[in-house]
């Protein structure tokens, strides 16, 4: 009993003395970052880092963007992706920027005032690197990436970390005992990690949604028993309490021990404090204000961090804070946008939409683009023009745009009868006037008109023309007239964003075989149809919160099994009394189960699209009746928003 006492203590006395070690270089560390004429690192070693970086990345966006002889200037980042404090580099936040490659395990060792990191969604290779000069970092976003070998023990060092993000990797190995209390955000899953998980406070405060995806991991928190499994600390516990008793003997030994360790564990409180102060006074030194504030009356726009930017392409931007229009007319200025009053129509997968009305009454939409690629001026401007080049009576193109570093904003026309998903689901109680057939078939031909222009019409190579098409974004103008919006902002897009968020993407042959064509919008039509004709939300387009229905399978089920009359939404069959009218809609049906076919060869072009759709004739006197009836439903308010477009339930 007395030797395990005493060797307890010893054990305690040895750890206080590491302890006491580490908190003294730490903190000596600390302060000597903090005192830029004792600092080793600066901002011309900062440089030659990232410059050593891009060396390791395959990914033409950075070597454009990542050059000259300063990366920053005071507080103000100059290279893209990176930002400043005092001249030296606190963050990289290069995410969804197509990177490939691997890092060198030493690449962040110079950069000893970086506080935040962020890789996600990337394609980037190798072993995690190493942090354990990077003392003051706060936040890790490795996630969504392909990095491989086992979670690096320099993570365990990093006292100030709150939040570690590694989902999503191809990491093996166990997890280390991370036991930093700052740790308040930790996500390991979707790796192919191993054994128990550790039993510290702080992995035991997350839920088992961290860990969830590892088919290795056992323990606590998640439900899966370990069967015996150790971790690697309590197996270690075990063999040196196994190996030591007997050791000591003799109460003198243990009366020495005990005073020591009193003296020991009130010095180390005192360290504790003096520590948690230093690290407390540097986090308030660095938190740095938002940039950007959106309210509802009117929204900024960053300008000022383009002071650089000055560039002109083609003679059309030689002023920064031009907006650039893309036809003659309707010419305004940032400025004039600026201080409009501004009301937010949706928060869009691409950023907020904003409906601004002008002082002379000219009512524009902003989109203010976010996640986009990492892209030059100059191909913004090349991809932007070439869909603005793009001009039919059923695509709404936008008319202006605002490029600098930092922000990116598309003008487009207001349409003022809002978009069709509403039409179709907006509010059904009593008030509602109903969305008929011959409308619901109007729109379905101008949509197919729209997209096989630009079909005919899209130069980009490789491009699918549309990418997103869906029922928000299909609008109507103070005059009923349909405009497909939204067409091409894939060739604008991080792919991994455009994977997660674009109508595209969610088609039979992405989810195969990781493939996207042209006829990937002939789905998206399809799809677009049965929305029409069964009033319900597909899967890939319902809002947050809500569950769609996975409409092709649906439809081809009721088919085959002989309830097809039951699919249609009943505000139409209902008033579908003419034979012509029901011959209509199993047409429509049978179209649209032609586009939605699984194998993207089958599946018609938008040319034969809209030969098969011009055959039916609209009823012209029922067309009349329902073009009162959209006019109603709109301006009523029996259509029920939250302001982003989408239906309140
Ligand atoms: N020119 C416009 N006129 C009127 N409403 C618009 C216009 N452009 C967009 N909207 C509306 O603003 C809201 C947000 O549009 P946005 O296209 O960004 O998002 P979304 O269609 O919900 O999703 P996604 O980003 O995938 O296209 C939607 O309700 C859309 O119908």
């Amino acid at each position: 009993m007395r030797s395990h006492l005493a060797l307890i203590l010893i054990s305690a006395d040895f750890l206080y003395l590491i302890v006491l070690v580490f908190c003294s270089t730490h903190v000596f560390a600390k302060d000597h970052m903090h005192h830029p004429h004792r600092a080793q690192y600066n901002s011309t070693t900062d440089r030659d880092t990232l410059y050593a970086l891009k060396g390791n990345f395959n990914g033409s966006f950075i070597d454009t963007n990542w050059s000259g002889s300063n990366c920053c200037l005071n507080d103000t980042s100059i290279w893209f992706g990176i930002q400043c404090l005092n001249n030296r580099v606190i963050g990289i936040s290069l995410e969804g920027a197509g990177l490939s490659g691997e890092v060198d395990a030493h690449a962040f060792a110079n950069l000893t005032e970086l506080s935040s990191l962020s890789f996600k969604n990337n394609w980037i290779s190798g072993t995690l690197m190493n942090f354990s000069s990077n003392t003051m970092l706060v936040r890790v976003d490795l996630s969504s990436n392909m990095f491989e070998g086992a979670i690096s023990n320099s993570l365990l060092s990093l006292q100030m970390m709150e939040s570690l993000q590694l989902q999503d990797n191809n990491l093996i190995g166990p997890i280390p005992g991370f036991s930093q209390k700052s740790l308040r955000e930790f996500n390991v899953s979707n790796n192919n990690l191993l054994g128990k998980i550790p039993e510290t406070d702080v992995l035991q405060s997350f839920t088992d949604l961290s860990y969830s995806g590892n088919p290795g991991l056992c323990g606590s928190p998640t439900l899966i028993a370990c069967n015996g499994a150790m971790t690697m600390s309590e197996a270690d516990d075990e063999s040196e309490s196994n190996m030591s008793s007997g050791i000591f003997k003799g109460g003198t030994v243990l009366v020495i021990l005990i005073v020591l360790d009193v003296i020991a564990v009130v010095t180390l409180a005192l360290f504790f404090t003096l520590c948690y102060k230093k690290v407390e006074n540097i986090k308030q030194q660095r938190k740095k204000p938002v940039n950007i504030e959106v309210t509802n009356k009117n929204f900024e726009v960053d300008q000022d961090r383009d002071s650089k930017s000055t560039t002109a392409i083609g003679g059309e931007i030689g002023n920064k804070r031009r907006l650039v229009f893309l036809d003659r007319g309707n010419e305004f200025e940032l400025d004039d946008l600026l201080k409009a009053s501004a009301e937010m129509l949706g928060k869009g997968n691409f950023g907020n939409v904003y409906k601004v009305i002008l002082d002379h009454g000219q009512e524009v939409v902003v989109k203010r683009l976010r996640d986009l690629r990492p892209l030059s001026r100059e191909e913004f401007v090349k991809r932007i023009r070439a869909l603005a080049d793009l001009k039919h009576q059923n695509v709404l193109s936008p008319l202006a745009y605002y490029y600098s570093r930092e922000e990116k904003l598309l003008v487009y026309k207001f349409a003022a009868k809002g978009n069709l998903f509403n039409l179709i689901h907006g509010e059904r109680g009593e008030n509602r006037i109903p969305f008929k057939w011959s409308s619901r078939l109007r729109v379905a031909i101008a949509v197919a008109r729209g997209m096989e222009f630009l079909h005919a019409n899209t130069k980009l190579d490789n491009a699918i023309p549309h990418g997103n098409l869906k029922s928000s974004n299909v609008l109507l103008d103070e005059n009923q007239k349909v405009l497909v919006s939204d067409h091409a902002l894939a060739s604008l897009i991080t792919l991994p964003i455009a994977v997660q968020q674009m109508s595209a993407y969610k088609c039979p042959e992405y989810q195969h075989c990781r493939k996207v064509s042209r006829k990937t919008d002939v789905w998206c039509y399809g799809s677009l149809l049965l929305e029409l004709l069964t009033g319900r939300v597909p899967s890939f387009a319902a809002p947050k919160g809500t569950n769609g229905v996975d409409l092709s399978s649906w439809a081809h089920r009721a088919v085959r099994e002989e309830w097809t009359a039951e699919i249609f939404d009943p505000e139409i069959s209902r008033y579908c009394t003419r034979r012509h009218e029901a011959q209509g809609m199993m047409k429509l049906l049978e179209l649209a189960l032609w586009c939605c076919d699984k194998s993207p060869g089958k599946r018609p072009d938008m040319h034969q699209v809209v030969r098969e759709i011009g055959d039916m004739k609209v009823n012209e006197l029922e067309d009349e009746e329902d073009l009162t009836s959209f006019d109603r439903s709109l301006t009523e308010d029996s259509i029920s928003t939250n302001g982003s477009g989408i239906i309140v339930e």
